[in-house]
């Protein structure tokens, strides 16, 4: 069989990555089919083939305009032109105003070059990993039943909002909810009813977290929170009471047999460093066992944290309820 004559150029062509090879000073010198096509799907002309372009220089005018990435690429380039660096691999999103992409980028000397002034750089599109990644990301936070938060995430964002309360000195609210006698409600109605019950609490949960500081989260069988960031206590336990409402509100769609209802327990605090994430859920979980034991379908709310630093010894709190 006959090979092509310019065998090494019809595989640089063929290849699905966009390669180009650069010299000492960063100008483009030869690039692959994949480069040229990418320019021209993002705006190039027709028929541009780089040549004459100065690779390092479109990095550091987009580092100029504040394109850290760039920056980054920038950097690795000209270790790797130094010698300072054997290889420089980055991953990196390049998104479209139509899609999101991510590529990897990696900077090699050219493999048999003597003279040492010829770099090869490989650009890979990693998009269906990374939409993978992040789907599965999601999932990992994501509660199957409800599509709320789960417990994992719910961790995540009070312990981030806390700390955002300690920078800003603004009051954090929590609030947590749990379905009462819900063991009755799946031995009555059945368990697909007892998880239709679930769905219906956690939407209108998500419909009371409307601020990007909201989280809504299922973080067990029947029991669910909001943290509600920068709200004093008084909207804290407006937003509580609407939630209440709003589920004693099920048995309509229900039909009056299948009551719903739920114990509250609630508190806001503006932080500091020594509140923790699990003190803070400790002492609304104070709140609503006592929701609990004062007859349920109702709120509880934490009037005031003792906010020093603590000792062996829980600091007092103080419950009023609502009803
Ligand atoms: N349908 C359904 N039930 C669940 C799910 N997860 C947990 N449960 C049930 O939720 C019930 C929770 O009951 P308990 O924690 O004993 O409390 P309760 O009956 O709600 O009583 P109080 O909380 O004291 O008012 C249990 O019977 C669990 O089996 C779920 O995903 N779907």
């Amino acid at each position: 069989m006959q090979l092509p004559p310019s065998l090494h150029t019809s595989i640089l062509h063929s290849l699905e990555d966009q390669i180009a090879v650069i010299n000492q000073s960063g100008n483009i010198l030869e690039v692959n089919l994949a480069w040229q096509n990418f320019g021209c799907e993002n705006g190039m002309p027709s028929g541009y083939t780089c040549e004459g372009f100065n690779y390092l220089d479109t990095l550091s005018n987009a580092a100029a305009a504040g394109d850290n990435y760039a920056g980054h690429a920038f950097q690795g380039i000209m270790d790797v032109l130094a010698g300072n660096l054997e290889v420089f691999y980055f991953e990196y999103p390049c998104h479209s105003p139509n899609e999101k992409r991510w590529f990897t980028m990696r900077v090699v000397a050219l493999h048999g070059d003597e003279s040492g002034s010829l770099f090869v750089i490989s650009h890979h599109n990693v998009t269906q990993r990374k939409l993978a990644e992040e789907r599965v990301e999601e999932l990992a936070m994501k509660d199957p039943l409800t599509g709320l938060s789960n417990r994992r995430a719910f961790e995540f964002f009070l312990s981030s909002e806390i700390r955002s309360s300690i920078r800003n000195q603004t009051p954090i609210g929590l609030v947590l909810i749990d379905v009462d006698y819900f063991k009755n409600y799946n031995d009555e109605f059945g368990h697909a009813a007892g998880d239709q019950c679930l769905i219906n609490v956690g939407q209108i949960l998500l419909a009371h977290a409307r601020r990007p500081s909201d989280h809504s989260a299922r973080i067990g069988g029947d029991e669910f929170a909001l943290i509600l960031g920068n709200s004093p206590l008084e909207i804290v336990r407006q937003i509580a009471e609407s939630i209440l409402k709003s589920i004693n509100d099920l048995k309509m769609l229900f039909g009056d047999s299948k009551q719903v209802s739920v114990s509250i327990g609630l508190l806001s605090v503006i932080p500091h460093k020594n509140i923790t994430e699990d003190f803070l859920f400790k002492e609304a979980d104070k709140a609503l066992y006592c929701a609990k034991s004062a007859g349920r379908n109702q709120i509880v709310a934490i009037q005031s944290i003792t906010t020093m630093p603590r000792t062996s010894l829980e600091p007092p709190s103080h419950h009023e309820s609502i009803n």
